[in-house]
């Protein structure tokens, strides 16, 4: 057995369509109790039960960061229910080495009726800390959430983002080992979120074994160190760029199909020496190069690629085939070749995915494939921001 943080192994759940068991109200209690409700028996099932998790298996080491990122729906949530203990897994198995600290858990556990400060008191006391020790923890906790002036407010009239600043606080002063932290991001304003990352930097320094779920790429590329892309088929688990450029794959527009007109064998993002990149410096110059079968005889190919950004998905560059940037004509079923693309990143610190498209002009559907191949971390922190770096040469002329 490795000494894996967290080891989770086949892991499953089964919900029962139309029926929600896990109500703030109803885990309450079970949260005090630490004990693990929601769950019908392994034995019983229904025709409209379906798999929300299905065959999950992951290990975080201390000092490691795991990403969980998918579509809507994926089973994100469920799956750090299951993690907490708040949900108890149909089948497979869950082993967790220390203290965990988790945000879901600590906010669903607030009792909506005690003011903020009270709740600091609860939570410190569900994680079996005394008094004093919450005593000590307090004015830290308070200065970390930044709502100060409302922790003698009943948390019932806290806004979404309220709620999660102290339930991040209370979290991360919970001395953890293990940490499970999930949309924090979307609710905390440009300056908290910044905050969040920062202190989980600081945590996975420290050797805390970090779980986070998001759907802000920036912050899981920033972060994880490997991520697990949901709902992907297959499923992807390994490094973070991969599997952003993966989940970007998923989320890609409608008019895209995924690999039903060819299929990418090999690919590598290198530097033109050949050395293969995961992160560079703005105006890198760069080769793309993917090895591509065709699977339907095409007329007339037409390659190009795409690239995104991975926090809001824009598309900062899409050489469609109107630029008719590698123009091969026809290509029979079963055809193999390398194609290459040299070309600059010209793009602002942050991470990115590639994309490869395959497109034919006579076909009614002109992108045949669109295949998610690689990411892209540009790291160098320059004083402008946006999409497009313009080269600016600026004069005082008098
Ligand atoms: N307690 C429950 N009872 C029944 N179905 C549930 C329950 N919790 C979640 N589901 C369903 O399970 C599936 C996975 O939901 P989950 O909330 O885990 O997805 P998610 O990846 O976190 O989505 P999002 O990105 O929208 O937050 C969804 O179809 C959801 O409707």
């Amino acid at each position: 057995m490795s000494g894996a943080a967290v080891q989770v192994t086949d892991l499953w759940k089964r919900f029962h369509r139309g029926e929600r068991q896990d109500s703030l109200r109803d885990l309450i209690p079970s949260l005090l109790r630490r004990s693990r409700p929601g769950a019908r028996s392994a034995a019983t099932l229904r025709d409209d039960d379906f798999w929300a998790v299905r065959e999950v298996q992951f290990g975080v080491e201390f000092g490691e960061a795991l990403g969980i990122i998918g579509p809507n729906g994926a089973g994100k949530s469920t799956m750090l229910k299951l993690l907490t203990g708040i949900l108890r897994p149909t089948r497979g198995e869950i082993r967790m080495r220390g203290r965990l600290a988790s945000l879901i858990e600590v906010s669903a556990g607030f009792h909506q009726d005690l003011t903020g400060r009270e709740n600091v008191y609860l939570q410190g006391a569900v994680m079996g800390m005394s008094r004093r020790e919450v005593d000590r923890r307090l004015d830290s906790i308070i200065d970390f959430s930044g709502i100060e002036t409302f922790i003698d407010t009943p948390v019932k009239r806290y806004s979404s983002g309220m709620n999660a600043r102290l339930g991040f606080a209370i979290a991360v002063h919970l001395d953890p080992d293990v940490l499970v932290i999930d949309e924090v991001l979307s609710v905390g304003d440009m300056a908290f979120q910044e905050k969040c990352v920062q202190r989980m930097k600081a945590f996975k320094r420290d050797g805390v074994a970090i779980v986070f779920v998001s759907h802000n790429m920036q912050a899981i590329g920033d972060l994880c160190d490997r991520a697990l892309v949901l709902k992907s088929s297959p499923r992807y688990l390994g490094e973070v760029g991969e599997a952003i450029a993966r989940y970007l794959g998923l989320a890609g527009s409608g008019d895209e199909t995924m690999g039903d007109g060819a299929a990418v064998l090999d690919v590598r993002l290198t530097d033109r020496q050949g050395r293969t990149v995961e992160a560079v410096a703005p105006h890198t110059p760069l080769r793309l190069e993917v090895v591509v079968r065709a699977d339907v005889d095409i007329p007339d190919a037409i390659f190009s690629f795409i690239v995104h950004r991975a926090t809001d998905s824009l598309c900062v560059y899409d050489g469609n085939f109107t630029t008719e940037e590698l123009r091969l004509g026809p290509l029979r079923a079963g055809q193999t070749l390398t194609v290459r693309f040299d070309h600059v990143a010209h793009l602002a610190r942050g991470q990115y995915a590639y994309k490869f498209v395959l497109h034919d002009p006579q076909l009614a559907k002109h992108r045949l494939s669109v295949l998610p191949v690689a990411g892209l971390r540009v790291d160098e922190m320059r004083t402008w921001s946006g999409v497009a770096d313009l080269s600016v040469e600026a004069s005082a002329l008098g």
